[in-house]
């Protein structure tokens, strides 16, 4: 008895936790806000960490280890860099039964732990660029309802931590960086995100400017903060913070100094949540290929009673050396040889662990030297012929892995809409819809717009206000819409003139 599954458009909260018990994903654990990860997810992390490591070793970025273990005096370094967030922060007070002298901070990011040692090792400008990142975790004691992988209160994420002796070179890893987060979720989650720059109000308030990549969720509607690289500016290097700087390499008199140019850029588990949000059906998990730890299933079938032993054993032997073949060219394949199961309970299973491609393999097959694929994407079933199958399949799951995409972006687009009055933007995030509209940056603005659209779209039920929308981002691509005439063009909301189109919705 297969259990009926819950619809993803009827209740995606309850959709999405049971997709990932039932994929094997993840398991609760006893302290809310934590789970489990399972080698089905973890490996997607690994596949994350092995691209990502390739492409920050190019640019020079050292990986290293800073202790988890923060002291209140270095957290509480500079109160209003902390102030907002201090309620999050997770605290040991004691040790066995031994009250500590000092409550020591979990790190919840490690600006703190790593920029003194920063202002010890960078002496010279020959030092400069330092380039650390490190794979860890982190605690944030959110109190919001915890959700597997979007929002819990220890993540697995790499945060990268890098000095430059000039803006310029700081400005450009910014943007280098980002282009790897595009990757991340372009190329190997197959998930569409649009690049921008913060506004005011939703930036790092530590840093000078946040640099975002958004994605969103179309059965919600919601954007999602997918990843952040920030520029620090010389807020952290300067005296009063953790003074970090370098002689002047351009002042004749030797007596210059320039506090250096920082940059620091995260990127999380938050990928994996997102990815199952976006291609996830009411079958269960779809994974993209290039992420999947099994990218192809090969069931054995027509094996019925009647069929004779040797029969039998020709079947599952096909099943194998297809196997064996694929593996030998770089396909992530596996056999599923259990006895016991009927192929229809195989087919569940590996529907639901969102396998991308299936292959069917019965006695006519054999006769006919051919198998039957199923994508998991689509469901499209396409006999291909065995002989020349170690092509056929790789080619196939590279058109799995860009048909998802695909689809995935033309849906994004189609839910950006272009909004130049105010009435029609409560009524477009009541359509699912992230209002794209001419904007003037004022904060002042931002804080209007996110109260004016917090009340419901019906005046009636005033019971049930609808989240306000916030800005998500300003596109670094501004081509998409009509051009902004300078002193012409007005912001939607407020009637000044409008400086870039941006990007409001509710969110994650
Ligand atoms: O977002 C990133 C990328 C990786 C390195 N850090 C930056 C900024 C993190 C911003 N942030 C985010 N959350 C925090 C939560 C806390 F409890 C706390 F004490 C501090 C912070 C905090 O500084
Ligand atoms: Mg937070």
């Amino acid at each position: 008895q297969i259990a009926i599954g819950i619809k993803k458009e009827v209740d995606f909260a309850g959709w999405y936790t049971n997709v990932l018990i039932k994929a094997d994903m993840l398991d609760y654990y006893n302290v809310s806000g934590c789970y489990i990860l399972r080698p089905w997810s973890y490996s997607i992390w690994e596949v994350i960490q092995d691209w990502f490591n390739a492409r920050i070793r190019e640019m020079g970025v050292q990986n290293a280890y800073f202790p988890m273990f923060v002291s209140a005096k270095v957290l509480e370094r500079e109160k209003d860099h902390i102030e907002g967030f201090s309620p999050e922060v997770a605290w040991v007070t004691r040790a066995g039964q031994s009250e500590l002298e000092e409550p020591i901070a979990v790190r919840p990011t490690s600006e703190t732990v790593m920029y003194p040692y920063y202002a010890k090792w960078i002496k010279s400008h020959r030092d400069l660029p330092l380039k650390l990142n490190q794979w860890n975790n982190v605690v944030r004691w959110e109190f919001k309802n915890p959700q597997p992988f979007l929002r819990t209160r220890e993540f697995l994420w790499q945060e990268g931590h890098t000095a430059h002796l000039t803006k310029a070179e700081a400005d450009t890893e910014v943007r280098e960086i980002l282009e790897l987060y595009r990757q991340v979720y372009e190329d190997l989650l197959a998930v569409p995100v649009i690049q921008g720059i913060k506004s005011e109000k939703e930036k790092f308030a530590g840093g000078l400017y946040t640099t975002t990549v958004e994605g969103f969720v179309p059965t919600t509607g919601r954007g999602i903060q997918a990843g952040t690289s920030h520029c620090l500016g010389q807020n952290f290097s300067r005296p009063e913070m953790f003074n970090i700087f370098v002689e002047d390499p351009n002042d004749p008199t030797g007596q210059g100094k320039v506090y250096v140019w920082q940059n620091s850029w995260g990127l999380s588990t938050r990928t994996i949540g997102v990815m199952v949000m976006i291609h996830g059906d009411n079958q269960g998990l779809v994974l993209p290929p290039r992420v999947a730890s099994i990218q192809v299933v090969i069931v054995p079938c027509g094996i019925t009673a009647k069929l004779s032993d040797e029969a039998r054993k020709a079947v599952n032997d096909r099943c194998e050396e297809l196997a064996s073949s694929l593996k030998k060219v770089g396909i992530k394949a596996k056999a599923d040889l259990r006895e016991g199961y009927t192929p229809g309970f195989k087919f569940n299973d590996w529907e639901q662990k969102g396998v991308p491609l299936r292959l069917e393999i019965g006695p006519a097959d054999i006769a006919k030297q051919q198998t039957l694929s199923v994508r998991r994407d689509t469901g499209v079933k396409a006999a291909l012929p065995l002989a020349n199958i170690t092509t056929s399949v790789p080619e196939l799951l590279e058109t799995i892995q860009g048909d998802m995409f695909k689809r995935a972006q033309d849906t994004y687009y189609s839910r950006l809409r272009e909004v130049t009055r105010w009435e029609d933007v409560v009524p477009t995030l009541d359509d699912k819809c992230v209002v794209v509209m001419p904007w003037c940056e004022e904060e002042a603005c931002e804080d209007d717009i996110k109260e004016r659209s917090a009340r419901s779209s019906e005046p009636t039920d005033e019971r049930a206000p609808s989240a306000g929308a916030k800005s998500l981002c300003i596109p670094f691509d501004q081509s998409r819409w009509p051009a902004i005439e300078p002193g012409k063009t007005k912001c939607a909301a407020c009637g000044k003139d409008a400086k870039r189109w941006t990007m409001f919705g509710r969110s994650y």
